[in-house]
């Protein structure tokens, strides 16, 4: 293992003085190249008062991004490589997505109307509850395999078995990205939905949402339908995202990608599209006796 790389005094890079406001575990470590930065780039800055502005600024007041040291009398080190101090720039993108973050926090819990029977919507929940399972992975899947045994045309047979690769598709998806991402549901969130697999614990994307925006798609371009019933097909799929972030399942965020990767995940079906053309082994395997 390297040893950590140390300052002046000799003090690895990323601990604090004891003296110091930041805290290592949110960047204290990086109060020189911040203040190196301001310095370089400030005309007529001196390492001092560029201390006394980043010590100022509602960020380091905030306590989302600390800088350590601040008004302490530890003396500057020297300069760092451009690299590092590139790293450690509190970027308008990292802003930008805290904001977003907190937006999202905040309008989540606002909309989450049905999260408790106590809740100002709570007589609403056995209704959202009914939409969950409306868009639940296993009557889909139950469902498809259903129509595939009794289907008797080879057109029928194509579709539905697509529809099946589909639906595996997004389960595998959500999954991956679940076990990746790992973000927690709601605080609010009452656990209480049918069969759930361990990646469920975790919010981000909606699973519910990817379904619904991948079999809504795909309804749309394989099933002729009238007009009123795609329409209604199309409400099915948005208030199921609604209902989510209202049963407090889910944050805006989990929702607004589910619809996103659940569209994106039709246009790979589609593209993979199975046929006795294309997979025939599937399909003499299907129509074995
Ligand atoms: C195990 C199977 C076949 C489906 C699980 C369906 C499920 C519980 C998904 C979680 O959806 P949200 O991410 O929208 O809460």
């Amino acid at each position: 293992m390297q040893s950590p790389r140390r300052n002046a005094e000799g003090r690895p890079l990323g601990t604090c003085d004891p003296s110091s406001s930041g805290s290592p575990a949110h960047g204290g470590g990086s109060r020189f190249e911040f203040q190196s930065l301001l310095s370089s780039r400030v005309p007529g800055a001196d390492p001092t008062s560029a201390r006394l502005r980043a010590s100022e600024s509602p960020v380091h007041r905030r306590g989302s991004f600390p800088l350590a040291g601040a008004g302490s009398s530890q003396a500057l080190p020297p300069q760092l490589p451009e690299e590092d101090r590139i790293d450690l720039n509190p970027s308008f993108l990292g802003i930008a997505l805290r904001s977003l973050l907190a937006i999202d926090l905040w309008l989540s819990k606002k909309l989450g109307v049905c999260a408790g029977e106590s809740s100002s919507w709570g007589s609403m929940r056995p209704l959202m509850k009914l939409l969950e399972i409306s868009g639940h992975g296993i009557p889909w899947l139950l469902g498809t395999l259903y129509c595939l045994s009794r289907s008797d045309s080879w057109a029928g047979r194509e579709v539905l078995m697509n529809l099946l690769f589909a639906l595996l598709l997004d389960l595998l998806l959500v999954s991956l990205i679940k076990g990746l991402v790992r973000r927690r549901r709601p605080a609010h969130n009452q656990m209480d939905m049918f069969f759930t697999v361990s990646v469920d614990k975790y919010s981000f994307p909606s699973g519910h949402t990817t379904r619904a925006a991948l079999v809504s798609r795909f309804i749309l371009n394989h099933l002729v339908l009238a007009i009123p019933l795609r329409v209604l097909v199309v409400l099915w799929a948005f208030i199921l995202g609604l209902s989510r972030v209202m049963l407090g399942r889910h944050n805006v965020t989990d929702v607004a990608f589910g619809f996103f990767l659940g569209y994106m995940q039709y246009s790979i079906v589609d593209y993979c599209w199975l046929s006795p053309h294309t997979a025939p082994v599937l399909f003499v395997l299907w129509n074995q006796p």
